[in-house]
């Protein structure tokens, strides 16, 4: 890394870290209904919603130099290096003047969780995850219709390999630490919401007091 890198990097560190973001990871298989139940904790609790896969699509679209690497990442239903996705996020962060945010769909994997902690020093308040069946999910994402390059059922079916065998572990390592919250998010968009609800009310309430 050059000096100009080097003193980048420290400089969004110290930042990040005077800002001190309030940070809830939201978890779960493709299609279990993150972004869905992401925009109404917006709605009702402020929060800032940030998806990672939102990020990297709009990363591919603006033209950037790791537009092609991602775009083929995300056909084969892979995880992207956690040093571009961490960017990202840490850019979104620091860009918003909010100081609490959803982080959907990260840590995908070990490293992903290993060096964003290492890195922006941010441990989430806990870790939402939205527990569902994948032929559910599969149902979902196949009815989704949002053009999306990976909605289709080969890469539906490696987005789920990579989930069981590299997300799942994340979300246990964050049990062990008991900030899992598990919803249950085969029931109807309102009834998965209602759960939720009763998540977030105590933890503003106690932020307030
Ligand atoms: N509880 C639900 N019941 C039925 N359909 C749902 C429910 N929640 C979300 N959906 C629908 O399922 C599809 C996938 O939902 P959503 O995009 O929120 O999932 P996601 O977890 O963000 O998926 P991905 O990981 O692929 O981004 C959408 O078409 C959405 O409208
Ligand atoms: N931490 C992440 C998150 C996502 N990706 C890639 O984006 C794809 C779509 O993600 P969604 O959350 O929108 O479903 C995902 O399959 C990965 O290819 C990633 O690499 N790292
Ligand atoms: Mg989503």
């Amino acid at each position: 890394m050059g000096t100009v890198e080097a003193a980048t990097k420290q400089a969004i560190e110290s930042t990040l870290a005077q800002k001190k973001p309030k940070v809830v990871f939201v978890l779960g298989g493709p299609g279990s209904g993150k972004g869905t139940q992401c925009a109404n904790i917006v709605e009702h609790f402020g929060y800032t919603h940030l998806s990672a896969g939102d990020l990297l699509r709009a990363e591919i679209k603006s033209g950037s130099e790791n537009g092609t690497m991602i775009q083929n990442m995300i056909k084969e239903g892979k995880i992207v290096p956690s040093e571009v996705t961490i960017k990202l996020l840490e850019k979104a962060i620091l860009e918003n003047e909010n100081d609490k945010f959803l982080i959907d769909g990260f840590p995908r994997n070990e490293e992903n969780r290993a060096a964003f902690e290492a890195v922006t020093g941010i441990s989430p308040e806990f870790v939402l995850f939205f527990d569902c069946p994948e032929e559910e999910m599969e149902k979902r994402l196949l009815g989704r219709n949002q053009g999306r390059e990976d909605d289709n059922i080969d890469t539906i079916r490696k987005r789920f390999k990579v989930f069981l065998e590299s997300s799942l572990p994340v979300i246990e390592y964050y049990n062990s630490k008991g900030k899992v919250r598990k919803i249950d998010a085969a029931k109807p968009v309102g009834e998965v919401f209602e759960a939720v609800k009763a998540l977030f009310t105590p933890v503003d309430e106690k932020a307030a007091a």
